[in-house]
């Protein structure tokens, strides 16, 4: 897309901005303050309330109600952490060289703060918005947000609320992700990977370990869970995000990347090989199969009667649930071995990034504005599931972006050890959002799209 393509608001509209200049003042505050928004819960216009015992939804009251809402969505939960290898405790949320270090710094404790900091600091320069919007913050994003974001999403449904767009988690401004591509850019995820957990379990007679079996419910399922790691599902690269999002970004590589990348039609099968040699660009052209748990065995001497695995799938875009359990049974292809599915769901669908889709062209506006440096605004697919996935009943608009860098090293430590954000990247988003939610008050209305895959 290129950057000349965009959003124009009328110059009155361009004169009632509020400039995101913030004092030095402002800033210390902005990180010292990291606890109470008082003006956010003391403006009449918007209504505070707790959803599902720990999740928040705001309701924002624009002046103009003929204009569609929105909603900013951030989760407050977070992962464990183990205690080990962080350089600080990582529920001190100390501050070292510039870096704030913690669980959730940057998955997603940074936008629930920078959502409540932006608006704050619009609220106290007397900020009224014109178009509604809410801000949910939900409480059970990591084990699957059924009590959160699916109430928040039943309750916004029952009072008949329909998004223009929402904006979630789940894509970043990414740095070093391609040896050869030394610029960032930014991706905005417009769908998710699906996801199945399957359970597989062997069953078989338990006995005395000094006369064992030729064959135990363990070496079984062993033998089943290997070869669903050995034999990868198969290479999906084709279209989709992706192939737009490498389009885009072609010219950004030297030669002879920019050649192969501009002319897919004929290279497609070394790209799709070229992107299986990293883990991360991996997992963008397949469904990929990744063993998380394994139980057997009660006693050192006795032959378990039980062995039990879990595999966690995350489908490609272009699969199904369906095909992906087909082609998980063709491998293991041990009558022995049962499946049961403990959840599943397909791939989300593809929200528009075309020049009329309105949350994906003011993610894009806000970007150049705030990253003047980054040159690429490319659609993609979130490799993980986020809280977006329960809104499809209010919207067909969903995009995942988050306004920070991350370079590979910081993806690791999302989940891992030492995650952390620095109080510059920080500042930013709250100065991203800050515009952002300004942005939102343009005219302009999302034209009606349909979903495809
Ligand atoms: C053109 C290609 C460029 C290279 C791509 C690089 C990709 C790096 C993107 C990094 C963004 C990853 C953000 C992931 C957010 C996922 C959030 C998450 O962890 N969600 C959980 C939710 C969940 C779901 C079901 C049960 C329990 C939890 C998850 O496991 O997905
Ligand atoms: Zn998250
Ligand atoms: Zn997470």
């Amino acid at each position: 897309v290129s950057r000349s393509k965009g959003l124009r608001g009328t110059e009155s509209q361009k004169e009632l901005r509020i400039p995101s200049q913030f004092s030095q003042e402002q800033r210390i505050a902005m990180k010292e303050a990291l606890k109470v928004f008082p003006t956010v819960f003391h403006t009449s216009f918007i209504r505070h309330e707790v959803i599902g015992n720990y999740s928040h939804l705001f309701t924002v009251k624009g002046s103009d109600p003929s204009m569609q809402p929105y909603m900013l969505l951030a989760h407050i939960d977070v992962v464990p952490a183990p205690d080990r290898g962080w350089d600080v405790p990582p529920f001190s949320g100390l501050e070292r060289d510039g870096f704030i270090y913690g669980r959730g710094t940057l998955d997603n404790k940074n936008s629930v703060m920078a959502i409540l900091q932006a608006l704050e600091l619009l609220l106290i320069r007397s900020y009224i918005p014109r178009r509604s919007f809410f801000i949910a913050l939900g409480h059970d994003e990591e084990v699957s947000g059924i009590n959160g974001a699916q109430k928040i999403s039943a309750l916004l449904q029952a009072r008949g609320v329909q998004l223009a767009f929402l904006v979630d988690e789940g894509s970043f401004i990414l740095d070093g992700f391609f040896p050869n591509l030394k610029k960032p850019f930014a991706m905005v995820s417009v769908s998710e990977k699906g996801a199945i957990n399957l359970m597989l379990q062997v069953n078989m007679t338990p006995g005395h370990s000094s006369a064992p079996p030729k064959e135990t419910s363990i070496g079984i399922l062993a033998a089943a869970v290997s070869r669903l790691e050995q034999t990868p599902m198969p290479n999906m690269f084709g279209g989709g995000p992706l192939r737009t999002a490498l389009e885009q970004l072609a010219d950004e590589f030297p030669f002879p990347t920019n050649i192969i990348l501009n002319n897919l039609w004929l290279f497609r099968p070394l790209v799709s090989r070229l992107m299986e040699r990293n883990y991360i660009t991996n997992s963008l052209v397949r469904t990929t199969t990744a063993l998380t748990m394994f139980n057997a065995g009660v006693k050192v001497n006795v032959i378990p009667p039980v062995a039990e695995a879990i595999i966690n799938f995350r489908i490609h875009p272009a699969q199904t649930v369906q095909e992906v359990l087909k082609l998980a049974k063709d491998i293991v292809a041990d009558d022995r071995v049962q499946f049961h599915v403990l959840d599943a769901f397909d791939p989300l669908p593809v929200s528009s990034s075309d020049d009329q889709a309105l949350g994906y062209q003011l993610l894009r506006q806000t970007i150049q504005s705030v990253f003047p440096e980054v040159n690429i605004v490319a659609p993609g697919t979130c490799i993980g599931n986020t809280d977006s996935r329960h809104y499809l009943n209010l919207t067909t608009s969903i995009y995942r972006f988050n306004p920070v860098y991350l370079q590979p090293q910081g993806f690791s430590s999302i989940h891992g050890i030492n995650e952390k954000i620095s109080v510059q990247a920080y500042e930013t988003q709250v100065k991203f959002i800050f515009e952002f939610i300004q942005n939102g008050d343009t005219d302009m209305e999302p034209v009606p799209h349909l979903h495809e895959l």
